[in-house]
């Protein structure tokens, strides 16, 4: 059945602890349903705990609804913040391509099936030349490529992007952006963790700042201001903050 497009997300009081570290502090946030959303915040803030928890790769508490518009739910795309690979290791990005979209094993190859599906993701991130390529003799850049063609099959309605410019050049940020149109052409949801805040501003319908707790949302345009960058990139969280302002005040 074809979705048409991409779920709106509710996290209700999302809370999430890990050994004695409270690493999200009821959050709550609305995703539109086929917008782009971006997440931005300090290192440790809690951004991708946020899509371990709705990936379910974490235990929470609160909620989180996936609203999908069709009876039953689409595809979800992710692309991780990076994956190791060992230099010596012998997968090829074709293998690699492979491991992702099919379940039978990798020394058997593409099936048929997904022969032009791959080539197309990988043409369309750049990386088709590069296809016989070890994935450890990749560049940073080049492996962050291959991990967005990953997410192009089966085509997403729902992705998730951690960091994905982090590594990429000035015709890898092309290609992303590129991405980007299309997925936005697609109706596809996108929840986007960025620290490149211009284009964060440029590109996204909306941001959230969190920080262990989510302390903006809005339009980039309106709620990116100096003070409110200022106030996220702090190292104290906010919960360390109020009791701090209050003494001043007195
Ligand atoms: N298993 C764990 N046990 C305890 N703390 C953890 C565990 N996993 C992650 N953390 C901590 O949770 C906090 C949030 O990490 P997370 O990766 O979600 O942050 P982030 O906002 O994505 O950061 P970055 O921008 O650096 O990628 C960090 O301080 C991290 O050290």
């Amino acid at each position: 059945m074809t979705v048409a497009g991409g779920p709106a997300l509710g996290f209700d009081d999302v809370s999430l602890t890990l050994g004695q570290t409270d690493i999200l502090q009821q959050v709550s946030l609305r995703v539109a349903a086929g917008g782009v959303h971006a997440l931005v915040g300090p290192n440790g803030g809690g951004k991708s705990s946020l899509f371990k928890a709705l990936l379910g790769q974490v235990p929470h508490r609160g909620s989180i609804a996936l609203e999908w518009p069709g009876e039953r739910p689409g595809v979800v795309g992710y692309v991780p913040q990076a994956l190791a690979f060992d230099a010596g290791l012998p997968m090829t990005v074709m293998d690699f391509m492979g491991a992702m979209c099919q379940r039978r094993p990798v020394m058997l190859g593409l099936s048929r099936r997904w022969k032009a599906p791959v080539e197309q993701a990988l043409r369309q991130v750049g990386m088709w030349e590069k296809a016989q390529r070890r994935m450890g003799a990749l560049s940073g850049g080049e492996r962050q490529r291959v991990l967005l063609a990953q997410a192009l099959i089966p085509a997403p309605d729902l992705i998730l992007l951690d960091e994905p410019m982090s590594a990429l050049d000035e015709a890898g940020m092309r290609v992303f952006e590129t991405l980007l149109a299309h997925w936005r052409g697609q109706r596809t949801t996108v929840l986007w963790i960025e620290h490149d805040l211009d284009a964060v501003t440029r590109l996204a319908d909306r941001v959230t700042g969190l920080n262990r707790q989510v302390l903006f949302d809005g339009a980039p345009a309106e709620v990116l201001t100096p003070q409110r960058v200022l106030a996220l990139f702090s190292n104290r969280h906010r919960h360390e903050e109020v009791p701090v302002a209050e003494e001043v005040l007195e």
